[in-house]
């Protein structure tokens, strides 16, 4: 696909945007109904590719699972293909076999899973041999590299003759999506016990219950759709499907946009979101919203707020090194991302006003190409390999097309 340009609205914007279902969502729902021998009903799955891949890959009967890019698709197929027993070779695109999981193997080792690595060690690809239960169902696991580790462990737990123990450890980063995870659970019938002072969560042996599951929309595709209210001169948005108690921790937009200019009133279908007087500076720590930081920086340079971010470490691992791709691009919009402490403080500011038309690299990250298009109320902006939005949010850019000029 072609680079788009997107330019600013010619009128005040006023829309209701039916809002893409969430694929963190998704991908648990499609894990937890297999494992409750598909008996359930979903409703609300999200078409966004990685869920898509998720549903492929768990309908295959073909000896290779290559989720593509989809990182909770290859963390909580492993899981799953591992403790089911089933002979696998996981596999992904080349930046997946960039993204760790020996962290997940050497638990699902632990448990009594073979599991041999077919390229680096700690790296996909790798062969899944079959499982023989360990005896063993302690494991302590780092907290502070992915939650999807931690999700996929769980989730599977109930499946054990023992269950599971997690014991966490170092700072537990994504915390909200472990919250998600369990409460999916709860949905489909499980019973847990989480202390989360001793960062322990035990998940008993038992079984799910099949059960209709209806998908909230995403409120992390929601973000964009914050930023372009933000940054519009004139807006009205309502975004329907989400929910004021979501399972989502992408819902903190909510609070991070108060400060950014944008206010939310929940209504009955979703949430409407209207134009406030935003602040000059303020600070967030991102440990438990990881991919809400794009959304966040591009928006604060194009609107001239000065912002500390800190708890984005995570983001280095991504689909691209996300500190290294802002820090490429916001200086093509004026702005720069800068460390201020060694990994773990970062200030993203403007820095002048840009004089040409930008144009945006992606680097195969759907983020990236979301991140920056609503920079684009304020001035025309070019955003390379459009296509990237489909591993989460396919529709994107017809949306977007509902409130100004994209082509
Ligand atoms: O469990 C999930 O659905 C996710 C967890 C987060 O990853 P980490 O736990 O690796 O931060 C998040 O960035 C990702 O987009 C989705
Ligand atoms: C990090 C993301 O996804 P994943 O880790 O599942 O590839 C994301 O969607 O921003």
């Amino acid at each position: 696909m072609q680079a788009v340009t997107v330019y600013p609205p010619l009128a005040p914007i006023q829309a209701k945007i039916q809002l893409a279902a969430s694929k963190s969502e998704s991908n648990r729902a499609l894990i937890i109904n297999a494992l409750s021998n598909f008996g359930g009903q979903l409703s609300n799955v999200s078409a966004a590719r990685d869920t898509q891949t998720m549903l492929r890959l768990l309908q295959s009967s073909e000896t290779v699972a290559d989720v593509l890019d989809a990182g909770t698709t290859m963390r909580f197929l492993t899981a799953y293909f591992a403790v089911t027993g089933q002979n696998k070779t996981m596999t992904g695109t080349p930046r997946m076999c960039e993204r760790p999981i020996g962290i997940l193997v050497d638990a699902l080792r632990t448990l009594g899973a073979d599991i041999t690595y077919l390229g680096k060690d700690g790296y996909p690809p790798t062969q899944l041999n079959g499982f023989t239960y360990s005896g063993e169902n302690k494991v302590r696991i780092r907290g502070d590299v992915s939650s999807q580790y931690i999700s996929a462990l769980l989730m599977v737990g109930p499946t054990l003759p023992e269950g599971i123990t997690l014991e966490l450890t170092g700072e537990v980063g994504s915390r909200p999506y472990i919250e998600m995870t369990l409460q999916q659970m709860v949905a489909f019938g499980a019973t847990f016990e989480a202390d989360w002072e001793q960062k322990i969560i035990r998940v008993p042996a038992q079984k799910y219950t099949p059960t209709h599951y209806q998908v909230e929309s995403d409120w992390s595709g929601a973000s964009y759709w914050y930023s372009v209210v933000a940054l519009a001169e004139q807006a009205e948005v309502e975004l329907l499907g989400l929910k004021e108690n979501s399972l989502q921790g992408d819902s903190a937009i909510v609070d991070i946009m108060r400060q950014m200019g944008v206010e939310s009133t929940f209504t009955a279908q979703g949430v409407l979101l209207t134009k406030i007087p935003a602040q000059e500076a303020f600070a967030w720590d991102f440990t438990d919203c990881p991919d809400l930081a794009q959304t966040v920086a591009a928006c604060a340079v194009a609107k001239g707020i000065t912002v500390t971010m800190t708890g984005i470490e995570s983001l280095k691992i991504k689909e691209t090194d996300r500190v290294a791709a802002l820090q490429a691009e916001l200086p093509k919009i004026g702005g720069e991302l800068v460390e201020v402490e060694s990994n773990t403080q970062y200030v993203v500011r403007r820095t002048v006003a840009p004089t040409t038309q930008p144009t945006i690299e992606t680097y195969d990250d759907h983020r990236m190409a979301m991140a920056f298009a609503p920079v684009g109320m304020v001035m025309p902006i070019v955003i390379e390999e459009p296509h990237v939005v489909a591993k989460s949010y396919p529709s994107f850019w017809e949306d977007l097309k509902k409130v100004t000029t994209v082509e």
